[in-house]
């Protein structure tokens, strides 16, 4: 059943989805996710060794991408601890944003499909524009909270849901375990798919916005209602705008993505080991 149909359930279809997966990975039980945004696909490989790949449009509710060319696809990675013990890592190979249109379900099916399929922890990584200039492109930042300004909810009805500590402030201390130097920042999440003037800018820095970006915060409230626990780590690719001189440009966005990668794939991967 399509995931934005009304008379569709859309956990039924995550649960169909998490079946899929357990039958096409030969894996019954995985026991975190992750969200890989730009600058991060790196992290993948270096988690541990890749189970099993499929192809994620086969998937129940994630529909083939629009864009021909390549087909993403969706790892389970045995990720092995300092301690010998082995965790089971879903790396989902697509990410839906709302400007694509497809609605907020589709948003967050990729979360709801990991809740299903037993994961505890997820880990939620995209690419932002910055609005401190202390923190230039190529630098990592922390969620500590988000700012959700899509006017949107991934939740339907009466569903209230406390976001007190949506971003775990347990994974944030382990993440700057890994990384001393890893800095904490808010993240407000716009619809896009334009990038802000520089008076939004000016005016989400007065909110107290450090990061802005297209995704992740309706993840995450998705996550909290399924009941993950959520780590947030945002790539400055770009400063945003007004912040620089420069006007922004979608070629420095990929390529600060990927000077940074090796870096950033390398912390991801420390901080899953953990
Ligand atoms: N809204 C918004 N999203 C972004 N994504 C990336 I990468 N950079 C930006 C940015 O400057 N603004």
């Amino acid at each position: 059943p399509p995931l934005d149909d009304p008379a569709t359930d859309p956990f039924v279809v995550a649960g169909a989805a998490a079946e899929h997966i357990a039958r096409a990975t030969g894996i019954d039980g995985h026991d975190m996710a992750l969200v890989l945004g730009s600058g991060w696909g790196g992290a993948a490989e270096l988690l541990g060794d890749v189970v099993a790949e499929i192809p994620t449009h086969e998937i129940p509710g994630f529909a083939a991408p629009t864009v021909s060319g390549h087909l993403p696809v969706t790892r389970s990675i045995r990720v092995e601890r300092a301690d010998g013990s082995v965790r089971l890592a879903l790396v989902i190979g697509s990410r839906t944003h709302l400007y694509e249109g497809k609605g907020v379900r589709a948003v967050v099916h990729p979360v709801r499909t990991a809740a299903a399929a037993g994961v505890e922890t997820l880990i939620l990584t995209n690419g932002a524009g910055g609005l401190d200039p202390d923190r230039p492109a190529g630098t990592p930042v922390l969620l500590a909270d988000h700012l959700n300004l899509t006017a949107r909810s991934p939740l339907e009805g009466a569903t209230f849901v406390d976001l007190t500590d949506l971003y775990s402030p347990r994974l944030r201390t382990l993440a700057r375990d890994v990384d001393p130097t890893l800095g904490e920042g808010v993240y407000a999440q716009m619809p896009g798919p334009h990038y802000e003037t520089p008076a939004e800018i000016r005016m989400l820095r007065t909110l107290g916005a450090d990061m802005v970006g297209m995704s992740t915060a309706i993840e995450a409230i998705a996550a909290r209602h399924a009941g993950l626990e959520v780590l947030g780590l945002s790539l400055v690719t770009n400063l945003a705008a007004g912040i620089s001189p420069t006007p922004l440009s979608h070629a420095e966005v990929i390529e600060a993505g990927q000077v940074a990668g090796p870096r950033i794939s390398s912390l991801l991967a420390d901080i899953a080991k953990r």
